[in-house]
């Protein structure tokens, strides 16, 4: 099946600043980036790497240094502001001031590219405008004026807002970063079935790794040198990249797991005996007690239960008698903690 025709284009884009008339300041580039219909898209990049630069570049809100932009294989910088607004949106992390108006007036300005010049709304366009709120979860703070809200609810109305504008490419900045953890998974999965659904293509920016690795169609990493990567997150895992673009002294990325280590563990191996959640759980708590857990055979060595409630864990050191039973991690690591000093396990949960 031939791919689909890209929705945006560019070609040798360089983006930045200027700092005087003369004089460039490039943050990234030269990208060549393509944005497909259907796709959930993840710009992540550490701080200051110009996530944001780039998105209010392809938005047409800055100039690009150099470079080619297409919009529906429209060149950008040739579009007015209302065929622009007409193909994409996009919803930045800026605290607008918006006066008085309530959240459904807020939203219903995302109709405006589609209205005649007196910007009334046909019924077409209040369903649009309901039917955004409904999909933000949003629709019960409709009559609220819009800068009584908390961050995370203004968060949800601005999405709403570029539901509502029903472009094909849709733009956002740091969507996530005022919202509680169910609301970041229920918006995350929102553009996930709004791209799959309706065919837009939806680029966002996010700090988000865990939730980015897991609801992400591409990934564009744009490390702090500004050479933009993209694949598939687990292309991009597997092949090292995901972890070289975050690197920094200890911070370990695990491939395994999809998640940065907290802790660098520096003391025994520590053999855990078992599968599943328990397994998964105990080897994260013996790690931020400073032990190496491995499914080899090691000095020392911690059996876990089938499940919760379903037994209790034992530790033993080669050649002694287990101890335990221990009833919960807790007893476990108590009981390691307890070791003398000198003892492999002591010193290690002494660091
Ligand atoms: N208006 C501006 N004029 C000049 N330089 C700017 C301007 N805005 C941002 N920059 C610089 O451009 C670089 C990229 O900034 P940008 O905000 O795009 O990064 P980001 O990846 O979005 O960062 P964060 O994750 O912290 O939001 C930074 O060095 C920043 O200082």
């Amino acid at each position: 099946m031939p791919e689909p025709m890209p929705l945006l284009t560019a070609d040798d884009l360089t983006v930045g600043y200027f700092v005087n008339r003369k004089t460039p300041r490039p943050v990234a580039g030269p990208l060549h980036l393509t944005l497909r219909p259907g796709e959930l898209v993840c710009l992540l990049g550490p701080n200051g790497a110009g996530k944001s630069t780039l998105l209010r570049t392809l938005a047409g809100l800055q100039p690009p240094l150099s470079g080619r932009l297409e919009l529906g294989g429209v060149s950008l910088a040739r579009m007015n502001p209302a065929e622009r607004a007409r193909q994409l949106s996009i919803v930045l992390t800026d605290r607008v001031d918006v006066g008085n108006l309530t959240v459904r007036e807020l939203v219903s300005l995302g109709r405006h590219p589609h209205t005649g010049w007196l910007g009334t709304l046909s019924a077409h366009d209040d369903a649009q405008v309901q039917a955004a709120l409904a999909a933000t979860d949003t629709a019960g703070l409709a009559h609220r004026p819009v800068g009584e809200l908390s961050d995370g609810e203004r968060q949800k109305v601005l999405v709403a807002r570029a539901v509502a504008q029903d472009t094909p490419v849709v733009l956002l900045d740091e969507p996530t970063a005022h919202l509680d953890l169910p609301n970041r998974v229920a918006l995350m999965r929102l553009l996930h079935r709004l791209a799959r659904q309706t065919g837009k293509a939806i680029l966002l920016s996010t700090h988000e790794l865990d939730l980015a690795l897991q609801a992400a169609d591409q990934v564009w990493l744009l490390p702090a040198d500004g050479s933009l990567r993209t694949g598939t997150p687990e292309d991009l895992v597997l092949s090292g990249t995901f972890a070289a673009a975050f690197a920094r002294e200890g911070l370990a990325f695990d491939p395994t797991s999809g998640t940065f280590a907290l802790h660098a563990p520096t003391g025994p191996a520590m053999q855990v005996v078992g599968a599943g959640a328990a397994a998964f759980w105990t080897r994260r708590a013996l790690e931020r007690e400073g032990f190496v857990p491995t499914t080899e055979c090691a000095d020392w060595r911690v059996t876990v239960p089938d499940g919760p409630g379903l037994g209790h864990w034992t530790s033993q050191l080669m050649g002694d008698q287990p101890a335990g039973p221990h009833e919960s991690i807790a007893a476990l690591l108590q009981a390691l903690r307890q070791l003398p000093h000198n003892h492999p396990a002591g010193a290690a949960a002494s660091h």
